[in-house]
């Protein structure tokens, strides 16, 4: 213990046993994303004060503007990894292909890291909490080069999966199956020490976080959703408070502590979603289980999706377990039909030999 704290790697040596592969390599691993975090946190903390802040000029391959802070993240956490020898591949939000580790020291490596390096970017001028994102697996394969095959692993596969939020103080929340820990950068140490021990998140919670600006567009389910949430009910303290700070990290981390029920639906601006699978919903969805909560699609169990695409997108319902069941409720109730209803006309155009569906 370093003056009454336990620090993030004197915590993962002691549970060593929570993570099943060769001593070490969690740490090492966990370790680098801690250093990159830490010069991040470093330029985020003086951002006004040196060129970090605004826009690159250029666009990712989600078609978003880059903020200085999103590429300089990118480039922290890339090099922290390349240099710490254990990962093989990063699979990042800001680039277009997963990246090859081939250093000198990750010959042998067998992790990729699938990461958000900045998530909440529209908050990065403004003062307001951003986070980092990320998610770790073991290759597959056994021979040669890693691929974009042992990129796309369900979620279930994960062996670890963690957040950095950037807000009032500097956290680290973690998994690697067997619960949830986070800990406080002490800056006057350079660590970060345990300070939230064994994460649980309410079953039921009084906090609703959507971008309602999307309402008209949202399915009805999530429209009935957010109008049970505003009604007046003394007996299950409704209405709901509506939270919503624009950063997934933001808006999960406080529901995590205060129950609360995290919804990006399909919007006609993002008929998918908005939120990439790989290194966003399926690294929360391994938290906030591990946290005793409930992370899906509005019908389907975020881990469980096989991915097809390194960016790809789907809606996410996630927080308190009672809060993500009244929502399915309302979209097996209000939308599966008019999604089922849909597909019936598109297969029997298909069968008519109408060739497309319809539009
Ligand atoms: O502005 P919108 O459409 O409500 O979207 C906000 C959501 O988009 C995000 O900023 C997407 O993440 P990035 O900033 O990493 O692209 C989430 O953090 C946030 O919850
Ligand atoms: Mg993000
Ligand atoms: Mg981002």
């Amino acid at each position: 213990m370093v003056c009454g704290v336990k620090t993030l790697g004197q915590f993962i040596i002691e549970k060593q046993a929570d993570f099943p592969y060769a001593k070490g390599e969690l740490s090492r691993l966990l370790r680098d994303i801690g250093i990159a975090a830490k010069i991040v946190n470093r330029e985020i903390n003086k951002a006004g004060l040196v060129d970090i802040l605004g826009d690159m000029g250029t666009t990712n391959i989600q078609g978003e503007e880059q903020k200085k802070l999103d590429v300089y993240a990118d480039e922290q956490f890339i090099a922290a990894l390349t240099s710490g020898g254990e990962c093989c591949i990063v699979a990042t939000e800001e680039e277009d292909e997963i990246i090859h580790i081939d250093s000198p020291v990750s010959q042998n490596a067998k992790y990729i890291v699938c990461i958000d390096p900045l998530d909440g970017s529209s908050n990065t001028d403004v003062n307001v909490a951003v986070g980092t994102i990320f998610s770790i697996y073991r290759r597959k394969s056994v021979e040669g080069r890693a691929s974009l095959a042992d990129v796309l692993q369900k979620g279930t596969e994960q062996v670890a999966a963690g957040y950095v939020i950037y807000g009032s103080s500097t956290m680290l929340v973690y998994t690697t199956g067997k619960g949830v820990n986070g800990f406080t950068l002490d800056p006057s140490i350079g660590e970060f020490c345990l300070s939230h021990p064994q994460m649980k998140i309410p079953e039921n919670g009084y906090m609703y976080s959507v971008n309602e600006g999307n309402y008209v567009h949202f399915p009805d389910g999530v429209k009935k959703y957010i109008k049970y949430c505003q009604v007046e009910d003394e007996a299950t303290k409704r209405p709901y408070t509506s939270r919503y700070i624009g950063s997934m990290v933001g808006d999960i981390h406080r529901n995590l502590i205060k129950g609360g029920i995290y919804i990006y639906p399909t919007t006609a601006r993002s008929p998918k979603g908005k939120l990439r699978l790989l290194y966003e919903c399926n690294p929360m969805a391994f938290i906030i289980e591990q946290a005793g909560g409930k992370a899906s699609t509005g019908f389907d169990r975020i881990l469980d999706i096989q991915p097809t695409e390194l960016h790809q997108r789907v809606p996410v319902f996630i927080g308190s377990k009672n809060m993500v069941n009244k929502a399915e409720e309302m979209m097996l109730l209000y939308t599966a039909k008019s999604i089922s209803i849909e597909a019936k006309v598109e297969n029997t155009l298909q069968d008519l030999g109408v060739v497309g569906g319809i539009d």
